[in-house]
């Protein structure tokens, strides 16, 4: 029996986490089995953390490079590794600089993962609506940048144009013109922290156990004979009401801390550049401090997050599109925060992190 593979993709800070802990939830409330395999740039795992171990998953990490590139190799034994786990569904979240269309190769038919049980059920691709138009034109001179974003697009089955709290409907208008000049065919949605009906998105995935039958209108989907899902989900009205909310929901994880054994600092590809910063577990920041370092860097600065100790608290902090959100956090490790951006000064950041941190020892 064929093991659904799900892609997730999106630029940086778009909402993939997000999307990923809906279907993971969905599943998890349905007994179907779902296992992972993330990719991160930077050379520590803040999302694995927030959901490998709370949601007791088969997980398997790609961390400091891309799993369309440098990573490529090592795909392949993981998946196969995920697979002889005999999972019900796989899902697998991209780095924001990936290109899916690698991915859909390894996973062709005559594939050794496709020997191995795995099938491409939908490749997902989740924009943030509020920085498209902004990125496409910033990154504009970054062809490799462009190609990925727009690979990204083109690749898609379903794109979600996430983040609509946070702008008009103008550029919602704009970002879906955009869109569907790359990708006329994909069912495009417009989100607020990826609110679509999961359950349409999973409703051929069933537990293994399971004994009900399958109908016809429920195999899971392929791009070569995509079922109505995705399309359906393009025109229905979702019923959000009916999807419990993810608030209530421990996403944070304690993981073992690996900084310590690593050296260098980060990845580093094409225009975008990622820098690790780490406090000891005495230092205690104010949220307002943290964000003041944070915006203090302008439009260098695309993503960031991490751990910070503030009053006494472990907080997960998340910054995207100038955006700052906190939450509650189990990490046991020491603190560390994850910078991605543009033209970003590792020793300036360091030098101006430890001033930050060391005053206030
Ligand atoms: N205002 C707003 N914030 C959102 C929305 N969706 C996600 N976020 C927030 O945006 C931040 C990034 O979301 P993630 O889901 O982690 O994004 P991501 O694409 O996985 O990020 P990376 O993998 O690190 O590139 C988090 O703080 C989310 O809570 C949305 O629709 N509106």
């Amino acid at each position: 029996m064929d093991i659904p593979v799900f892609i997730v993709s999106g630029f940086l800070g778009s909402g993939k986490t997000t999307l990923l802990l809906r279907l993971l939830e969905e599943s998890a409330r349905r007994g179907i089995g779902a296992a992972l395999l993330m990719n991160e740039l930077g050379k520590v795992d803040v999302d694995g953390s927030m959901v490998a171990e709370q949601l007791r998953l088969p997980v398997e990490k790609l961390l400091d490079g891309c799993i369309c590139c440098t990573k490529k190799s090592e795909v392949e034994a993981s998946l196969l590794r995920l697979a002889a786990g005999k999972p019900d569904v796989l899902f697998l979240e991209l780095t924001g600089v990936a290109d899916p269309a690698e991915l859909r190769g390894l996973l062709r038919p005559g594939s050794t993962a496709a020997a191995a049980g795995l099938q491409l059920a939908a490749v997902l691709n989740v924009v943030d609506a509020g920085t498209f138009s902004a990125y496409n034109s910033r990154f504009s001179s970054d062809r490799e940048l462009v190609r990925t974003l727009r690979g990204q697009v083109t690749a898609a089955d379903l794109i979600l144009m996430n983040k609509a709290d946070t702008t008009d409907s103008a550029t919602i208008l704009k970002v879906r013109r955009a869109i569907r000049k790359q990708n006329n065919s994909a069912a495009l949605l417009e989100t607020i922290r990826c609110n679509i009906d999961v359950r349409s998105l999973l409703h051929g995935v069933h537990p293994r156990t399971s004994t009900s039958s399958t109908s016809a209108a429920e195999q899971p989907l392929t791009k070569e004979n995509p079922s109505s899902t995705i399309s359906a989900l393009a025109t229905q009205k979702l019923d959000l009401a009916a999807i419990p909310e993810l608030a209530t929901t421990n996403i944070d994880n304690p993981s073992p801390f690996r900084m310590a054994s690593e050296s260098g600092n980060g990845f580093s590809g094409g225009a975008l550049r990622s820098v690790t910063l780490t406090a000891s577990v005495e230092t205690d920041l104010t949220k307002e401090q943290v964000e003041h370092f944070l915006l203090q860097q302008g439009s260098s600065l695309i993503r960031a997050k991490g751990y910070v100790r503030s009053r006494a608290q472990t907080l997960l902090v998340q910054h995207a599109a100038g955006r700052t959100e906190w939450q509650p956090s189990t990490y046991p490790g020491q603190p560390y925060i994850v910078l991605i951006g543009t033209g970003l000064s590792e020793q300036q950041l360091q030098e101006s992190w430890a001033a930050l941190a060391g005053s206030l020892r």
